[in-house]
């Protein structure tokens, strides 16, 4: 039953002009699954991302988050029904403190932009809500610090705060660990694991670290279409995979 999933597509579509990206791509990820999408460059990872958070709306087919039809909502319609995705740094407040932006986040997913009475009441349980999260990322130490005065890898942590500060439950991040040192990345990855417990998580990921490291479940996205969708094991010894994509990668993760 469909319901039984966080996030399903179902037959997924989109054409650019006459070049078809996705080509029928289908998944179905379980409540509190960590998945890892990878694939080779232009296999559409981006564009599977910018799908399901609504930023293009599909060609045809369908995707449902918990059970609901969501394809072709706008972004935030989506973010309502429980669903967020990372955004890059550039989209931080960066003239706001740390607090400031994660509490935006929160205020944000509240809904309570115009209404003012409601804005006042439920402050101070953005506040709250907002102090958790910071703990959660380990920024309370930089609470009032300008979000333009951290060090790219807290710029990072701030982000993640921000896409879960609302409590969505299926959570997209496109390469959280990308430009990080390899501590920071083991780091972030323990982060990312503790933040996201419990949720439905969904990445994006070149670095095999890290898909090793975070993912239950790896989806292996090649030419437009979910070629692969098992455990990192499965997966690994997949011999369409490895032909297709992951011998190459994993050959060279071994030297690296
Ligand atoms: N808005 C767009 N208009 C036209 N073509 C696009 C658009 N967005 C992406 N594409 C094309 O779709 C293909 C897939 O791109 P996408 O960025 O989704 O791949 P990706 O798997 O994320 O790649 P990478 O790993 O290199 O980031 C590419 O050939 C790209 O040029």
């Amino acid at each position: 039953m469909s319901t039984s999933y966080a996030l399903e597509l179902l037959d997924l579509r989109k054409n650019f002009g006459k070049t078809e990206i996705i080509r029928g791509a289908q998944l179905q990820v379980r409540a509190g699954e960590r998945v890892a999408v990878i694939g080779p460059n232009g296999a559409g990872k981006s564009t599977l991302f910018n799908l399901i958070s609504g930023r293009f709306a599909p060609s045809s087919g369908e995707i449902r988050l918990h059970g609901e039809r969501i394809a072709g909502l706008p972004p935030y319609q989506i973010n309502r029904r429980g669903l967020a995705r990372s955004f890059q740094v550039s989209n931080l407040f960066t003239r706001l403190s740390v607090f400031e932006n994660i509490r935006c986040a929160v205020l944000w997913s509240l809904g309570h932009r115009y209404a003012f009475w409601k804005f006042l009441a439920d402050l101070e349980d953005a506040n709250e809500r907002a102090e958790q999260v910071l703990a959660m990322i380990k920024l309370d130490r930089r609470r009032d610090v300008l979000a333009m005065n951290l060090s790219y890898a807290e710029a990072r942590a701030l982000e993640i705060g921000i896409t879960i500060a609302g409590g969505s439950s299926v959570i997209l991040l496109d390469e959280p660990t990308a430009g990080m040192s390899k501590s920071e990345t083991q780091r972030f990855i323990q982060l990312i694991r503790e933040v996201t417990e419990g949720k439905t998580l969904l990445t994006v990921e070149h670095d095999m670290g890290v898909v090793f490291g975070l993912a239950d479940k790896i989806a292996v996205l090649v030419y437009g279409e979910v070629i692969a969708f098992d455990t990192p094991e499965a997966v690994r010894a997949n011999a369409r995979v490895q032909e297709a994509y992951l011998g190459s990668v994993l050959a060279e993760a071994a030297h690296g």
